[in-house]
């Protein structure tokens, strides 16, 4: 078990901005004698350029913690991973495994174990032998050798009925830790099988399996359930939480999706555009997001956002509405006096009401009833004052959750308040968000 710990970590990848400069190369290649310099050449002369895909990373997983990175596609995810791995080399900063600085090292000096999203199964060993197969070469690097006795006995035996067949140490301590692994991730029956006989399900344990099995300092996992239907996905969820409970081994854990980040991680770190944005634990998320980012990411159906302005001391106006804050706003808000402010309201922190100018007036565009929870898709009815103001909300779409019981259809006009408790503010330009308390 180790901590991991990111210092100031950047990465670039080098490009080339040869977009424009490509087409003309291949064309007048086309047109070239034959012993002109090749395309390739011609390009690697080109000015190199570098993309920096993270920066100023900074990031402590504790021992044990079990830390979920979440993000949109391309925030660099997979990359800050393979970066703990050593499968890609940083740029700048510190990567630290325990309380040894990994920056030089190659991967399988880290002790770490990685596990990807297409399982990586050798397809023509069994279930068994895939378990093994990195174990026998872990032990093997552990430098316990094998005694030349054993080898001798291994020989002799070698044509005689298997359970008279001597077994050197090492391999029977492969065996134990296989059928222990094996009993864990309940994959005892499937031991003989090869890959192509299991279901996606079974492979994503083998995996799984393999990774534990070697006993590493810590785990890489990046989107290791994203082959699953959405059931096996919640089972395996599940089980891979028990079990790195059960192991208590350092976890980094990649996921787009943010309800499996939501239910794994003990704390999670959001990521945008190459940069952490928030490294928190998973209520606190939802309840405190640092910035209008995080708080659309985390929560489905995702925040609204709405345009209003501040009036000292605790007053918003919005076009289709006002209201009075809660007396512990008027302390941090007072300087943004008729400033725009951003809105934050959670779908399931409006309520059905009755006609009030500190109401909202909407119609239904969209019901969904899920059983459990009702969600509408909302528009305001337009009454008319400060219109522009209203063409500032990138959607005049609100989301909203309601009880189930409601009965309500398209087209329907409905009042709705706002939890006043629940309310979030963000600064209109930079995003951040603004506390109460
Ligand atoms: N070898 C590379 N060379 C150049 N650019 C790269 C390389 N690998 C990744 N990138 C770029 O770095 C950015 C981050 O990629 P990364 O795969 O880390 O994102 P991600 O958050 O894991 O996305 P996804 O969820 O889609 O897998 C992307 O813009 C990608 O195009």
């Amino acid at each position: 078990m180790a901590q991991v710990v990111l210092e100031n970590v950047y990465k670039s990848f080098p490009t080339r901005h040869n977009e424009r400069v490509t087409p003309v190369v291949a064309q007048s290649s086309l047109l070239a004698p034959i012993d002109a310099p090749s395309v390739v050449e011609k390009e690697t002369q080109e000015p190199k350029q570098t993309v920096s895909v993270l920066r100023n990373i900074n990031l402590s997983v504790a021992d044990g913690e079990f830390m979920v990175l979440v993000g949109p596609s391309g925030c660099g995810k997979s990359t800050l991973l393979r970066l703990i791995a050593g499968l890609e080399k940083i740029s700048g900063g510190n990567v630290w495994v325990g309380d040894r600085l990994v920056n030089e090292l190659p991967p399988k000096a880290r002790d770490i174990a990685m596990v990807f999203q297409n399982y990586a199964l050798y397809p023509h060993m069994t279930v068994y032998d895939n378990l093994a197969f990195g174990l026998r070469r872990t032990l093997r690097s552990d430098k316990q050798r094998t005694p030349s006795l054993d080898n001798l006995l291994v020989r002799v035996t070698r044509g005689l009925p298997k359970q008279l067949r001597y077994t050197t140490a090492r391999e029977r301590a492969v065996d134990d830790r296989v059928r222990n692994v094996a009993q864990l991730l309940q994959i005892e029956a499937l031991l003989n099988r090869l890959p192509k006989q299991l279901s996606g399900g079974q492979k994503q344990r083998v995996a799984l399996g393999r990774a534990i099995a070697r006993n590493p300092q810590v785990f890489l996992m990046d989107e290791p359930l994203s082959n699953l239907d959405a059931k096996l996905r919640a089972e395996t969820r599940a089980q891979i939480v028990k079990l790195q409970r059960q192991l208590g081994t350092t976890t980094v854990y990649v996921t787009h999706d943010q309800t499996e980040a939501m239910t794994m991680g003990d704390r999670i770190a959001v990521m945008n555009q190459g940069q952490i944005q928030q490294v928190a634990p998973p209520l606190e998320l939802y309840n405190r997001p640092a910035t209008r980012f995080v708080a659309e990411f985390i929560g489905s159906p995702p925040m609204n956002f709405l345009p209003v302005q501040f009036h000292a001391p605790l007053s918003i106006t919005h076009p289709q509405f006002r209201c009075t804050l809660p007396d512990r706003w008027a302390n941090v808000l007072q300087n943004y006096d008729q400033q725009t402010l951003i809105l934050g309201i959670r779908p399931e922190h409006f309520h059905l009401s009755t006609p009030a100018p500190e109401n909202l007036l909407v119609q239904i565009d969209l019901v969904e009833a899920l059983g459990n929870d009702t969600y509408l898709a909302v528009s305001f009815v337009k009454q008319g004052i400060q219109p522009s103001l209203i063409a500032t909300t990138a959607t005049n779409t609100l989301q909203v959750r309601i009880p189930p019981d409601q009965k309500v259809s398209i087209g329907e006009q409905l009042w709705l308040s706002l939890s006043l408790d629940k309310l979030h503010f963000f600064e209109y330009e930079s995003g951040k968000a603004i506390w109460s308390d």
